[in-house]
């Protein structure tokens, strides 16, 4: 080897005995790159089938055996109301001590663990709606597994529309990442929307396999050994973000659930306030303390946002509306369009309407003439105009609605009128 220096830089030149060895070295290095390569290769396609076996045993495990029924006894309650919440937890969280607080029912509560032994429902009056509120026994790592209760506690969390995950805001920041993972071995989502998979099983054509963007984690070849696991040759696959292995098998499983889950943090007094902040920032958080009635108020609001209930007013002809009892829509289940109003107050109403007149944010002018694909909004005030009915007030925007109700007048100063 021998050197030349130039004006700035170093040229190294190699006699033919070294560039042969640095050839065979480069060699070498690139071979054993491509082994490594192939290794890892083998590695992430032997992880996505393992993956897909231990999910189809953990379903074959979860179903119920033949003649019962999945939640067993003791945990079946009756719905009740415009919406569920379930409270889940490790014991002694002071999920009982917060059922008493917000519902009023009386639910035990103690120091030692495992005073709450079956479901006992409450109901939460808020905004004009009423929300059924469930106490569970508290749950340890292994429920999804069926230790203590777990199976039946997690099977009413599955019934319902919202789980509220109650924390011991002094106990370590672990106990959160376990509920979690016992939720999700049993199929929950928690705060997740469904992966972006378009799958349809066939009959026969083979599978074929498509994507709409780049797929860093999921290749065709890795597709067709976990559906090959799941016995499935015929199917059509088309990614449209760039999803994992486990959202494939979710997809293909097709039997998990999508909930909302708000963390609740509770037993602040006995921490500091350094603490509390850090929690409180945390995604979905909400810290209370049963024993002061703190941030109480703050729960019921985010349990209300989550749930995504939508009150309308009905308003009978002439009269004001009737601001005592909503009828109470959902977003997430049943939606909230006019049809869905609709035929919430009767089935053969739908047939009989002629349009409605909206009063309220969802409408563009007061009152609005909508029809039955229209999305109502939270506090909006519908009458009903059906077919041989005449309508009241005209429908000229310009003109004065004398009848219009006065809670709405107010956000009507502050909507400019638009058509
Ligand atoms: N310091 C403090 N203690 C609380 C608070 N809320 C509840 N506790 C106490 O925590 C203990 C357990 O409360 P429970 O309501 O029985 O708890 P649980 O989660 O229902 O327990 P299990 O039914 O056994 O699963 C009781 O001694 C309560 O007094 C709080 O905000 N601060
Ligand atoms: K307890
Ligand atoms: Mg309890």
């Amino acid at each position: 080897m021998s050197y030349t220096i130039l004006e700035n830089t170093i040229r190294v030149t190699y006699n033919k005995e070294e560039r042969w060895g640095s050839l065979k070295r480069l060699r070498k290095s690139k071979l054993r790159w491509l082994v490594l390569r192939r290794i890892k290769l083998q590695e992430k396609y032997h992880l996505g089938q393992l993956k897909a076996k231990i999910a189809k045993l953990r379903t074959q495990l979860l179903e119920p055996p033949k003649g019962s029924s999945g939640a067993g006894d003791g945990f079946e309650v009756t719905k009740f109301g415009h919406g569920r919440v379930a409270l889940i937890g490790f014991p002694s969280v002071g999920k009982s001590t917060l059922l008493t607080m917000l519902t009023g029912t009386h639910s035990e509560s103690a120091s030692y663990e495992f005073t709450t032994l079956t479901c006992i429902p409450g109901i939460i009056h808020y905004n004009d709606a009423k929300i059924q509120m469930l106490d569970l026994p508290g749950i340890i790592e292994g429920a999804s597994e069926g230790k203590g209760r777990g199976r039946q506690v997690i099977a009413v969390a599955k019934s319902s529309d919202l789980v509220l995950m109650v924390l011991d805001a002094s106990k370590s920041e672990g106990h959160r990442q376990i509920l979690t993972r016992e939720l999700e071995a049993v199929g929950l989502r928690l705060n997740k929307r469904p992966p972006q998979i378009y799958f349809k099983k066939k009959k026969t054509g083979g599978i074929s396999f498509n994507s709409t963007c780049t797929l860093t984690h999921v290749d065709e070849k890795l597709c067709y050994q976990i559906l090959h696991e799941y016995k499935i040759h015929n199917a059509e696959v088309l990614f449209r973000e760039d999803a994992t292995v486990d959202d494939l098998i979710d997809v293909i499983e097709g039997n998990r659930k999508y909930m909302k889950c708000v963390y609740v943090y509770n037993k602040i007094d006995v921490i500091g306030i350094d603490d509390v902040d850090n929690l409180a920032r945390q995604p979905n958080s909400v810290v209370i303390s049963c024993n002061l009635k703190l941030n109480l108020d703050r729960l019921l609001a985010r349990m209300w946002e989550e749930m995504g209930l939508v009150r309308v007013y009905t308003k009978p002809q002439g009269q004001q509306p009737d601001f005592s009892e909503p009828v109470v829509l959902s977003t997430d289940r049943g939606g909230c369009t006019v049809e869905d109003f609709c035929n919430h107050i009767h089935r053969s109403l739908v047939k009989e309407l002629k349009y409605v007149l909206v009063w309220g944010t969802s409408a563009r002018h007061y009152p609005q003439h909508c029809g039955l694909q229209h999305h109502l909004q939270d506090e909006d005030v519908v009458q009903i105009v059906k077919k041989k009915e005449k309508e009241e007030g005209g429908r000229g925007r310009f003109k004065s609605h004398s009848n219009a109700p006065a809670r709405i007048s107010d956000r009507e100063k502050k909507a400019p009128l638009k058509t």
